[in-house]
């Protein structure tokens, strides 16, 4: 063969595996393209397609009829407090506080309710280096009134932003309320009406700061607290309170201080229960001593009994969507009103564990009956009442990769439940928190594809302008001789 000819063969080979390159490179850009753009629909289609909002009390839905008045509050997206009449429309609403937390009635007064709330000051910076930072109040608010209007109890500034807040006060007569603070990881007695201190409870004095949250920002975190009032009770005027962070529910005595045979779960052990909140005593004289409490990272609702001086666990309920539950309370029907706050919802489960009422909320905190009794007050323990248990498995759980999509696969849904399989429970509720009320693990994971897809075509054209530039890499390890 000719030089010429060899030459001309040699010039369409390369021409043709320019050509070939070129069309693998543009196929892969269009793949790449085409995923991106799937996920970016994904996301914008879930965008579209939740309206609940409880923003203002125009756009709060309305609940179905039950009997008596539901209170439920929010704190997060929107700081709200609703209260629902029996007919299932709002009676009364306020979302002027920044964050509401734990609502009670008052005794003999059950159109009154008390609760706590915290004003978030934002003053030099968004972690607040300018303090005060927030304000703490116990608001009490008389439901009949013609025009009801919020009344401060007892209020106090605080230094910090982060978790700068009171989730939980408890009345124990007319004068004096028991507070659970998380800024100072403290639990006190105060006299509203004095403003003195008469009792205080340092969790520093039974646990080691080195353990549980970051002390000082987040130390203990005591959520809840609930004054004993049962005569006869083994725990009769006792105080018992929630260290979310140590996984723990304790008792305290104002005498003796914590009770430590009493202590239901500890540090880390998550089988028992993993950051729960809002737990709620059930005396002797109600089928207990019990506690129903929500396991909130854990995502169910469950009751312990007390027997043989153990906590054994007697009751649990979850279904498919309960998601960092944070209110559950056994009413006097033997039904359960639960607060499933990344659930988006407000349900009674009956006996059976049949969903009998159910209400939609952004992010609810807590959720109380009036007229039943401040929380589980007038309800019984599982075991007197021999509810049946509900887990995941019963209610026939996960399924997002289930039978929606093309061919009955949905491809989305199934990375969806991988990505909740695979993420820590804390991070999956992080980002639940921190995002809009659309996004769940399907979005996540659509935006993940978006982003690993992104990062791979990045990767790919760098490493083809490189090639084309004459630029080689060598691995950094290679045969000698080489
Ligand atoms: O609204 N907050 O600031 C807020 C809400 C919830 C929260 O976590 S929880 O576990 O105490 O509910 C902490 C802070």
């Amino acid at each position: 063969m000719s030089e010429r000819s060899s030459d001309a063969l040699a010039g369409a080979r390369s021409g043709l595996s320019r050509f070939r390159s070129a069309l693998s490179r543009n196929s892969l850009r269009i793949v790449f393209l085409v995923i991106i753009l799937l996920s970016a629909a994904a996301v914008v289609s879930a965008s579209m397609g939740n309206e609940l909002s409880t923003a203002s009390q125009e756009e709060v839905p309305e609940a179905p009829a039950t009997e008596n008045h539901t209170v439920v509050t929010e704190s997060g997206r929107a700081g709200t407090i609703t209260v629902y009449s029996p007919d299932g429309e709002v009676r009364y609403y306020d979302n002027s506080r920044t964050k509401y937390f734990d609502a009670d009635p008052v005794e003999g007064d059950p159109m009154t309710i008390e609760y706590t709330a915290t004003d978030t000051i934002h003053s030099e910076g968004p972690t607040c280096t300018d303090p005060p930072c927030a304000l703490n109040v116990i608001e009490r608010v008389d439901l009949e009134a013609e025009n009801p209007e919020p009344e401060v109890v007892y209020e106090r500034y605080d230094y910090k932003e982060t978790a700068g807040e009171w989730h939980d006060a408890d009345r124990i007569n007319e004068t004096h309320v028991v507070v659970a603070d998380i800024v100072a990881d403290q639990v006190f007695v105060v006299n509203t009406e004095t403003e003195v201190v008469d009792w205080l409870w340092d969790a520093q004095s039974d646990f080691p700061v080195e353990e549980a949250g970051p002390y000082p920002e987040d130390w203990a975190h005591i959520n809840d607290v609930e004054y004993i009032d049962e005569e006869g009770d083994p725990n009769d005027g006792r105080i018992m309170a929630s260290l979310r962070n140590q996984d723990q529910v304790v008792f305290l005595d104002r005498e003796e201080g914590l009770v430590e045979d009493w202590t239901l779960g500890s540090e880390n052990e998550y089988d028992v229960q993993y950051e729960q909140h809002n737990p709620d005593y059930i005396p002797e004289s109600q089928g207990g001593p019990a506690v129903v409490v929500a396991d909130s990272e854990n995502g169910r609702v469950q009751e312990f009994q007390r027997e043989d001086g153990e906590w054994t666990r007697t009751w649990e309920w979850q279904d498919d969507v309960i998601q960092w539950p944070r209110d559950v309370d056994r009413l006097p029907n033997g039904h359960t009103l639960i607060a499933d706050s990344h659930g988006n919802r407000v349900i009674e489960v009956d006996e059976s564990g049949e969903i009998v009422w159910e209400v939609g909320s952004t992010l609810p905190y807590e959720a109380e009956r009036l007229e039943t009794g401040a929380e589980s007050e007038g309800g019984q323990s599982a075991q007197a009442l021999g509810l049946e248990s509900r887990t995941d498995d019963d209610s026939g759980g996960g399924g997002g990769g289930g039978d929606d999509g093309l061919f009955g696969f949905d491809p989305l849904g199934w990375a969806g439940d991988v990505l909740e399989n695979i993420l820590p429970h804390r991070v999956h509720n992080g980002l639940l928190f921190a995002t809009p009320i659309w996004m769940g693990a399907n979005e996540f994971a659509a935006i993940g594809i978006a982003l690993l897809a992104g990062l791979a075509w990045l990767g790919l054209e760098i490493t083809w302008q490189l090639r084309d530039a004459g630029v080689r890499f060598r691995l950094p390890f290679y045969r000698q001789g080489d």
